[in-house]
Parts: structure tokens; sequence; C-alpha cells
């Protein structure tokens, strides 16, 4: 965690503390609606940073606050209505207190000097959790040491490891399970690391066994034939690059009033937002903002909501785009027709500050998922060709007058011999090694993108040429000697690489016609090196 989320965090967690301390002085309706606010924006955050563990225990504390939530009439609550709510929010606090990890602890000693900086480098702690010796253990931490995790190997009755709070638990299921020591064990190690992702790999594929093992704490169950494979996916998922762009919602209202009220709303839980009061210019409005997620009116002059939606729906591209009515019709027919003619969802004026955040970003959530997969490449999950080279464009457009930005070009060598010799799916996960080792190397903010079958693009910005190429070489030498395992035991395989940097070539195109130079010059020489256009 960096320290400006770390900040964040905590100037929201003090906001919850204070609203709350507001609502139990004072007891009135809108500061428990203000309590309410507070906490939805720390659940954001907490979702936002990838906490699995905190996020579940704020949004019982969302869920209790919200059965709870009434009318003016309904507050003050009674006295011990305010004691659980209060307990509730003393072990929030609490959990992400404890959770939070010194940053000056990261793990600098695994930084070359070189490369000061150790937000370049990200490996973390993940405890493994099985019976000593089995294989499927052993395998597992020599992987998770390949892709610079720290993996803490222990007993399933062993105490837990002391110091650094894992990204991640793995419970590998035993053959023959007692179960309820099983379960006794994750529930302990779910209220030890709140924030950590916990996996059970080896799980039943029945529905009681699943459910028991979520009940105690776990996030993500594996089948066991899933294997090894899935659950390093999925613990290099929760260090990959995700995409942080403000979500943006475009409020068509005709009422001033409404229309800061709702922009308020949206502002207090960092959602960016653009009014049009006219419907008549919404199709450029939505060309240009690129909105998320559109909150429409339904009585406006000139047309209604429902018109306006169904303009939108003919265009090519807006088909997918959530529309929320926002409306005081109370009609239940007419908000039905309303829906069969292209809205996805209904929600009265005057509306519910916390229901409204809720609906939008989940809504925003899915739609941003949708469109992350036709973004993404299947096998890597890394940004595909295109998704590609739009993300460099716009990294490029939006730098500052004297930024810089550094664009490698990867190519593993002798790609093809490798599959004509252990075949297709073995230089598919030869692939695969190399984009984990990327996500597990790079910062959240650097692209990395499968540009091609066995090529790979990097952008890193805020990079002086010689950082990053540091950072570049020491990938380099580390997947020189990753093994890949395939029927007959491991192979080992490298990559050449190109980097250009904008101080040299300022366009986007420059940039990757000077990287795909120095690529073929890397080539040239030989092989598994990295040449850069700029230092030449
Ligand atoms: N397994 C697998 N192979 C792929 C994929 N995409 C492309 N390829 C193969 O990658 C190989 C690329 O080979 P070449 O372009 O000749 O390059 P190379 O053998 O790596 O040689 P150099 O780049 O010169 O070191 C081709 O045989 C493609 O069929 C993929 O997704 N999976």
């Amino acid at each position: 965690m960096s320290e400006t989320t770390s900040h964040r965090l905590d100037e929201r967690l003090s906001a919850l503390n204070a609203r709350w301390q507001d609502y139990v002085a004072r007891g009135g309706f809108e500061q428990f609606v203000e309590f309410s606010v507070a906490l939805n924006s720390l659940a954001e955050q907490l979702g936002r940073l990838r906490l699995p563990g905190l996020l579940r225990i704020s949004e019982g504390l969302e869920n209790a606050a919200l059965a709870r939530f009434g009318d003016p009439e309904s507050h003050p609550l009674a006295a011990q209505e305010i004691s659980a709510l209060q307990r509730q929010v003393d072990a929030l606090t609490g959990a992400i207190t404890s959770s939070r990890r010194p940053v000056g602890e990261r793990r600098v000693e695994e930084v070359p000097s070189s490369v000061p900086d150790p937000e370049w480098v990200r490996p973390r702690a993940v405890w493994v959790m099985a019976t000593p010796d089995s294989e499927m253990t052993n395998g597992l931490a020599e992987q998770l040491n390949h892709f610079g995790f720290r993996p803490q190997r222990c007993d399933w009755h062993d105490p837990l490891p002391e110091g650094e709070q894992p990204l991640a638990v793995l419970f590998i299921g035993d053959a023959a399970p007692d179960q309820e020591r099983q379960l006794e064990r994750v529930a302990a190690v779910r209220q030890a690391v709140p924030a950590s992702q916990l996996f059970y790999l080896g799980a039943e594929r029945a529905m009681e066994s699943v459910v028991l093992l979520m009940r105690a704490g776990i996030d993500i169950t594996v089948p066991r034939e899933e294997g090894v494979t899935s659950v390093l996916t999925r613990i290099l998922d929760l260090v990959q690059t995700r995409e942080q762009e403000k979500y943006r919602v475009l409020i068509v209202e005709d009422s001033r009033v409404a229309a800061v009220v709702i922009q308020r709303t949206l502002a207090e839980h960092s959602i960016d937002s653009l009014v049009v009061a006219d419907p008549g210019t919404l199709l450029d409005a939505v060309g240009s903002y690129r909105p998320d997620l559109i909150l429409m009116d339904m009585y406006m002059p000139r047309f209604n909501g429902v018109e306006a939606t169904r303009v939108l729906r003919q265009v090519s591209g807006y088909q997918a785009l959530p529309i929320v009515y926002l409306s005081s019709e109370s009609d239940i027919g007419m908000q039905v027709e309303a829906l069969r003619l292209g809205g996805d969802q209904f929600l009265t004026k005057p509306f519910n500050p916390v229901v409204l955040a809720a609906v939008v970003r989940t809504k925003i959530e899915r739609y941003r998922d949708a469109l992350r997969s036709t973004r993404t490449d299947g096998l890597t999950g890394l940004l595909n060709h295109t998704a590609s080279k739009a993300r460099l464009k716009a990294m490029v457009e939006s730098l500052p007058a004297h930024g810089n930005l550094c664009v490698a070009m990867l190519d593993i060598d002798h790609f093809k011999a490798i599959n004509d010799t252990y075949g297709h799916p073995v230089g598919d996960q030869v692939i695969r090694n190399l984009a984990w080792l990327l996500k597990g190397r790079l910062r959240a903010t650097d692209l990395i993108g499968r540009y091609g079958g066995e090529e790979f693009i990097l952008a890193l910005p805020d990079a002086p040429p010689e950082r990053a190429h540091a950072v570049i070489e020491r990938i380099r030498r580390d997947f020189a000697v990753l093994p890949h395992a395939h029927n007959e035991g491991t192979l080992y395989s490298t990559f050449s690489a190109g980097l250009a940097c904008s101080l040299h070539y300022p366009t986007a195109a420059e940039l990757t016609e000077a990287a795909d130079h120095a690529l073929l010059e890397a080539k040239r020489q030989g092989r598994n090196q990295v040449v850069a256009a700029c230092m030449q």
C-alpha cells in the first residue's frame, strides 16, 4: 500500500469514527445518513485497495446500518442498538489498524541498490498452510518464490507466522480432513489477518462444504483438479495492474437543485459527474465525457427520459451503457414501461444517498468488467494489442510538460523451437509465465500488454531511462532462470527487449517504432539482452 493510498484510508476511517461519534451525541436521522455515507465511502476504498477481509467486515457493518436506516422518526436508535453498532465500528477500526503494515517495512532487502524505489518490486508474503512436505506444497512454494512472493509454509497445527501481514493465505486441504479442526483453523486465521485473501485448494464440489468454508472466512475455494496453476493465477491477479480511473456519471437533470444534491452525493463516494440540463445535448455530452453510467431524470422539457434513452440505445457503443432513471414517478406501470424501453433501473426521488451510491457503483463495476473482457487477452489477462496501443497513446498524451515515459518491447527468443519441441500447450505456459513475472514485478501504474503472439509491450511512466533499463534487465535475468514445467522435466527460456524513452521519441508511434528497432538490434546481437534506443 503506498503512503497516499494508506493515508486516504486513514482519512476515511477517521471520518467514519467522527460521523459515528456525532450520531451517538446528537442521534438525528441526518447524522445517521452522514455516518452511512462515510461507511459506504470507506467500503469503496477497501474494495479499491483489494482488501477483501476488511471489506467483508465493513459490509457487515453497512448491512447492519442499512437495516436500521428507517426514517427521521426511528432515530435516535435504542441504546442496545447503538451498542451493537458501536461494537461493529470498533471491530472494523481495530481490524484496519492492526492489518496496517508500516510502509517502511517493505521488502527493501530484495531490491538491488541500483533500483532504490521498493515500489518496483512487489513481492509479498503468502502463507501456505498444508501438511508438511506434500509435493504440491513444495512445487507451489518454489513457483511463488520465482514470481517474487515470499512463501511461508506452516503446518495446519503450527503457530501462525509472525511479522508482515500476508497478501494471501493458501490452505491446502488434507486428503483425510478433520473438517471441524480445519474450519476452526480457517476462522482463527481469518481473525488474525483480516486484510488478506484466503484461498482453499482442494475443496469438494459440494454446496455444503463450500458454504462452511466461506462462513469460516475463506474468500475463494479452488477444486483440487484445477490445481496449482489456477491458484497461482489468482494470487498474481491480486497484484496485477488495474486501471484506477475514477467512475464517471452523466446526470441528465433540468432541476439545478436536484443536480447539485446528486453531484454532492456522488462526490462523497469519489465518483466524478457532469450535469446535462438539456437532453438535446445528450449525444455530444456522452461522446466527449465517456460516462460509465447515466442518471436520467424522467420528466424534462422537450424530451422525456425514456425518449432520450431510446435515442441513445440506437447508437452502437451505447447499447450496454447503464442508464438509471431517477424520478418522483411512483406509478409502477410507468416504471416497468420505462425499463422495457431501455433503462436498467428505476430509483424514486427523494433518493436514499446510500442506495444511490451502491446502485451506481455496482452497475459501473459490472459495466467496466464487461468492457475489460473485450480489452484483455484470454491467455494472460493482459491488455490486448488494440487496448495496449490506446492505453499507450493516452499515457503519452497525459504526460506533464517535462514528464518522461519509457516503452519496452519484449519478444521471447526462439519461441517457435519451444512450440516445435515441447508442443503448443507448453509454449502457452511459457507465455503465461512471462506475463506473471511482469505482473509481479512492475508497478500498478505501468502498462503491460500482450502485443502479439510472444511479444509484449511495457510502458513505465516517471522512469529515467537508466532506471527503466535496470528494471527490465533484472526481469530478463530472472526470466532466464525461471523453470517452465513440461512432461519430461523443465525447460528454460529467454527474451530480448528494446527500450525507448519519450525524452527522445515524443509520440506513441515514435516510441513503439524505436523500441521495435532496438528489439531487432537485441535479436541481432545474439538475443537474451536489453538494448536501449535512447542510450545509443
Ligand atoms: N504456443 C503458442 N505459440 C504462439 C502463440 N502465438 C504465436 N505463437 C508462435 O510463436 C512463434 C513465433 O516464432 P517466430 O516469429 O519465428 O520467432 P522465434 O522463433 O521466437 O524467433 P526469434 O524471435 O527470432 O528469437 C510462431 O511459431 C507462432 O506460431 C501462442 O499464443 N501460443
